[in-house]
């Protein structure tokens, strides 16, 4: 299991660093503006990055106790290079989806622990399992951290399980089935069938000029999305034409299928872009 990073400072360019909380813009070295933000709230919950310089001080007045705020401070001029995108690591198609990401010059880590998360930059949830996933997920400790974490602004990536793991609403889910929730979608569970009614088909998907190949393994659908709710593919033939297999919400982005098996990575790019922006 790869550990939470601990680095020296880099001088990389592009790499980000985090510098104590600072309200408000402020100038920068060279002259331009430096927009300091806040840290989003779900990631500095539980950081743990190894420098103390890299830490800031205890929140101000106002502040939950005992809860770290953060900036980040990109470089000037530049969005940052090499996000670091985490795939949550507790059951599913992991591999698959750290290729992807390497091979789009993210830098991938898996992730099982809070301070894994709390070093991420973006977050890809694999297909797999939602019923397992969700389990292993409270068993780790990672559930309530997770849910901070989407719920603060972390650009999250949900694929078929993934999707089900990120959607506020389930229909035919496990009794019980939790979610981490934040996508304003309901989601329908093994919608297309069981796993022999797995099947692939040509998607145009909106943001892309050529199709993707989409892999649909027991897969769910969109049943519902609120008005906040883009929709960037809908099934094109077959019984379920019309049904809607991909969407974005903000930083928030989910495949009812499995970009992450084939070597196309576009659908990736389009969320490693998301992260990049965010
Ligand atoms: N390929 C997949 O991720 C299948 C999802 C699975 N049917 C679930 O409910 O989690």
């Amino acid at each position: 299991m790869r550990r939470a990073r601990s680095r020296a400072p880099q001088p990389q360019a592009g790499r980000r660093t985090h510098r104590p909380a600072l309200d408000g813009p402020r100038s920068g070295a060279s002259g331009g503006v430096v927009h300091l933000r806040r840290r989003r709230r779900g990631r500095a919950a539980g950081h743990e990055r190894g420098h103390e310089h890299d830490r800031a001080p205890r929140a101000g007045p106002g502040e939950p106790h005992g809860r770290r705020a953060y900036v980040r401070v990109p470089a000037l001029g530049s969005a940052f290079v090499n996000p670091t995108i985490g795939v949550l690591a507790l059951q599913g198609d992991v591999r698959e989806h750290l290729a992807a990401l390497r091979s789009l010059g993210a830098d991938p880590i898996s992730v099982r622990r809070p301070a894994e998360l709390a070093a991420c930059d973006g977050l890809v949830i694999p297909g797999g399992e939602s019923t397992t996933m969700i389990k292993l997920a409270r068993i780790f400790d990672l559930l309530e951290p997770l849910r901070e974490a989407v719920g603060g602004g972390l650009p999250a990536f949900g694929t078929c399980a993934g999707m089900i793991m990120l959607a506020d609403r389930i229909e035919d889910g496990a009794v019980g089935q939790e979610t981490i929730g934040g996508l304003h979608i309901t989601v329908r569970r093994n919608a297309f069938g069981r796993q022999v009614d797995s099947f692939e088909e040509d998607l145009h998907v909106d943001g892309l000029d050529e199709p993707v190949r989409a892999v649909f393994i027991r897969a769910p659908w969109v049943e519902a999305v609120d008005d906040d709710v883009e929709v960037l593919a809908q099934v094109e033939d077959g019984p379920a034409a019309g049904r809607i297999v991909a969407v974005r919400q903000g930083r928030l982005m989910a495949t009812s299928f499995h970009p992450e098996v084939g070597g196309d990575a576009r659908i990736h790019g389009m969320f490693v872009d998301l992260v990049r922006s965010s």
